[in-house]
């Protein structure tokens, strides 16, 4: 039990079976968008994000401009007052700090026990000892998605630091990190996502790929964080679906990103745009321009 919060958390994760959802037939993608979009737009999810300095003002927007209210509460004081009343939690180590990681593992606990889902973005997790323990012990408070680029998958589904990590940014393929995502998937319990040129979704035995977005993404600090924070928002509001709830998320933000693309000359006119794009999005643009399907 935590002594400052009296927030016990949940008994170790360990191997636990991963029921694969249904497949949805690779036409349907853009009309379940589309569904899940309007739900999202109409219950306006709250969604708590304990997230690094560098990608609030970005992941509140992307929220904000989606149809879902942000908070970024991340007092260890406020968790067990407000925690049990949100949607969905994203969780992000990018700037961890030790009571930034007291809030996350009480935030998460709670979350549990109320029976919200959380996500985790495990930023960085390759380049310290500390991130790598902070992200282990934080699996087995049960995320429901798990979304990194290719090197952060990488060294956290083999539980250790890998070699040429770059720091936030990744120095691997998303495709290089599919097996490990399988691997991660079935041994959390989790759904997990890769994001990079493509986006790989797998609940451990599927795999689905989501092509929306452009390269200039990775020239906007905080879009991958601001992702995973679309992906609780998603998942807030289809967690029996958590598969399709992240591809979803993924491929309407790179939808959004291609739209935006179209009018900016450069990362900061895209950012702006971006936001734009993603709340202006409507039906016929998402399902002409989605583009998904399963890969494995
Ligand atoms: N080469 C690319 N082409 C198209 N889209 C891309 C490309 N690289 C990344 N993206 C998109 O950019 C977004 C961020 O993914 P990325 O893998 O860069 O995350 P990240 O490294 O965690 O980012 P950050 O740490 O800056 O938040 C995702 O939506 C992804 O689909
Ligand atoms: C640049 C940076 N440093 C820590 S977190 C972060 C945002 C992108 O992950
Ligand atoms: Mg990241």
């Amino acid at each position: 039990m935590d002594t400052q919060t009296g927030i016990t958390a949940t008994a170790p994760a360990g191997k636990i079976p991963q029921p694969s959802e249904p497949h949805l037939p690779d036409d349907q993608w853009g009309h379940r968008a589309w569904e899940l979009l309007q739900k999202l737009r109409s219950r306006a999810p709250l969604i708590q994000c304990i997230t690094n300095v560098v990608s609030m003002d970005l992941m509140a927007n992307l929220l904000l401009a989606a149809g879902a209210s942000p908070a970024m509460l991340s007092s260890i004081y406020e968790i067990s007052d407000f925690t049990p009343g949100v949607d969905a939690l994203c969780i992000n180590i990018g700037t961890l700090s030790e009571d930034g990681l007291a809030s996350m593992r009480a935030a998460a606990a709670v979350a549990v026990k109320a029976g919200r889902p959380w996500v985790l973005d495990p930023v960085a997790v390759s380049a310290s000892d500390f991130r790598m323990e902070a992200c282990l012990g934080l699996l087995e408070l049960r995320p429901a998605v798990i979304r990194g680029n290719a090197s952060e998958i990488l060294g956290l589904a083999a539980a250790r630091r890998i070699r040429n990590s770059k720091g936030v940014d990744s120095s691997h393929q998303s495709f290089d990190a599919v097996e490990a995502a399988k691997s991660l998937s079935r041994s959390i319990g989790a759904i997990v996502a890769v994001s990079g040129a493509v986006d790989y979704i797998t609940d451990g035995h599927m795999v689905v790929g989501a092509f929306n977005g452009v390269s200039m993404l990775q020239k906007i600090t905080a879009t991958g964080c601001a992702v995973t924070a679309l992906i609780a928002a998603f998942i807030s509001v289809e967690p029996l679906r958590a598969l399709e709830a992240t591809a979803c998320a993924l491929s309407i933000f790179g939808v959004a990103a291609e739209l935006g693309m179209e009018m900016a000359s450069g990362p900061a006119s895209l950012r702006m745009h971006l936001i734009d794009c993603l709340d202006g999005l409507n039906e016929d643009l998402l399902v002409s321009r989605m583009n998904v399907y399963r890969v494995s």
